[in-house]
């Protein structure tokens, strides 16, 4: 379940905002503004809730940073990077 560091590492390849650190892999949005910034808090709510997988994640204003990893595992797992890819479609759109 737990994915190991070379895997996780090969995966970031296709996620060039996010770095691993601390078994949890990581990055930050600054938006336009804090409306831009919860709409999009609240659109990623949802896709945790469809995937029943949720974030480790902190907002100031019109910054958002979000950690990830897997709790059940106490790792990094495949849900860790379905997330993560659904939040980077996300915001994209929200640009
Ligand atoms: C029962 C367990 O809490 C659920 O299966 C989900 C909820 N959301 C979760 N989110 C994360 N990040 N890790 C989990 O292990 C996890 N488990």
């Amino acid at each position: 379940m737990k994915l190991d560091d070379n895997t996780i590492e090969k995966k970031l390849s296709q996620l060039p905002e996010w770095e691993y650190y601390d078994n949890a892999i990581h990055t930050e949005y600054e938006f336009e503004n804090f409306k831009d910034c919860f709409s999009a808090m609240s659109r990623i709510a949802f896709e945790c809730e469809a995937l029943n997988h949720h974030p480790n994640w902190s907002n100031i204003y019109n910054v958002l940073k979000i950690s990830l990893s897997t709790h059940d595992a106490d790792g990094v797992t495949d849900k860790d990077f379905q997330l993560a890819q659904a939040i980077e479609t996300i915001v994209e759109e929200e640009d």
